[in-house]
């Protein structure tokens, strides 16, 4: 062990951090202390596994030894890359970790959505048994239906893989067009924002919360979609501008949403939990035991290669 100190701001599995301890001097940040003891303590790390609180200025202006900053997932938008890279500090990210669980995470959704699980679940527990031959009670079948991909990234393609297995044709929109042969090899094909919102019996996102696709899916983008469709978000809430959606949900402009993430987490509004049309969950795309110890196992690994062997592992600001 090195005498590099390393902090850790919030809980993980001990499996995932056994390399780290074996490498560093590793700290946790005491449970019943917040953001004040980690800008109190930070200058004494050259090493900090970020979870639940924000990398921005003030933040980086404390950690004045600081050398890496490590995400525990694949999104890094509370951290300030940019200033990051102004004072020299290396951010890195754990994106294989959280691969495969967020896609599962989506999955879960759209089948709990379409299938209306959170409609039957509440009402078999407080009012009866529905009566599922009529229309007004029936879910949708996901064989034969579309699939729109906002964001083929890692977990995009993931999902675009599952939804084949169910019998689901795949269209997506990307920042970047992906290679006909990568088109072929995924069976999925490529197309504008708006055909992508009109023809999505099912849309989902994956892409991170960035200027260009922060509030994107808005009253508009509502009314243009399918009455029909549903909307999954797993990647940030920010992407949807909440109230519209909420007024959405509410008037029929689409049929339901399954959602993992909100604009104003933790807070989730009244409103969204009073409708039956929408199954909520406390973002848990990665809330397994087997995907935090990989994340923290990949998180450690960042520190690893770059304060031991000099090589960062997921540079996010190069
Ligand atoms: O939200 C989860 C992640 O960024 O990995």
């Amino acid at each position: 062990m090195s005498n590099i100190k390393v902090l850790v701001t919030g809980r993980m599995p001990e499996a995932g951090l056994t390399e780290l301890r074996k490498n560093f001097a590793v700290t946790r940040k005491p449970e019943k202390e917040g953001r004040a003891w980690v800008l109190a303590h930070l200058s004494e790390y050259e090493g900090l596994i970020l979870m639940g609180t924000q990398a921005d200025r003030e933040l980086i202006d404390a950690g004045t030894n600081l050398k890496i900053i490590s995400a525990s997932g694949v999104g890094y938008d509370k951290i300030d890359i940019d200033y990051a890279k102004q004072k020299g500090i290396v951010v890195a990210n754990c994106p294989k970790s959280v691969l495969i669980p967020t896609a599962e995470m989506t999955f879960a959704l759209i089948l709990a959505t379409m299938r209306r699980l959170h409609f039957y679940d509440k009402t078999i527990r407080t009012e009866k048994w529905v009566d599922v031959s009529k229309p007004e009670n029936m879910g949708t079948g996901l064989q034969g239906k579309t699939l729109g991909i906002y964001g083929m990234g890692r977990i995009g393609s993931e999902v675009a893989k599952y939804a084949q297995v169910f019998g689901m044709k795949v269209i997506y929109h990307n920042r970047h067009q992906l290679s006909s042969q990568e088109e072929a090899k995924k069976n999925v094909h490529y197309v504008d924002f708006a055909t992508l919102v009109k023809t999505a019996d099912v849309i989902t996102l994956h892409a991170p919360a960035t200027p260009s696709t922060t509030g994107v899916f808005d009253a508009q983008v509502f009314k243009q979609m399918k009455k029909t469709a549903y909307i999954i978000n797993v990647a940030r809430g920010k992407l949807i501008k909440q109230n519209d959606l909420i007024a959405a949900l509410q008037n029929g402009d689409i049929a339901g949403a399954g959602l993992d993430v909100y604009e104003t987490e933790p807070e989730v509004p009244q409103a969204l939990c009073e409708l039956d049309n929408v199954i909520l969950s406390p973002h848990a795309g990665s809330g397994t035991l087997s995907a935090r110890t990989n994340i923290a196992a990949e998180a450690s690994q960042n520190l690893i290669s770059y304060l031991r062997d000099h090589k960062p592992l997921n540079q996010v600001n190069k």
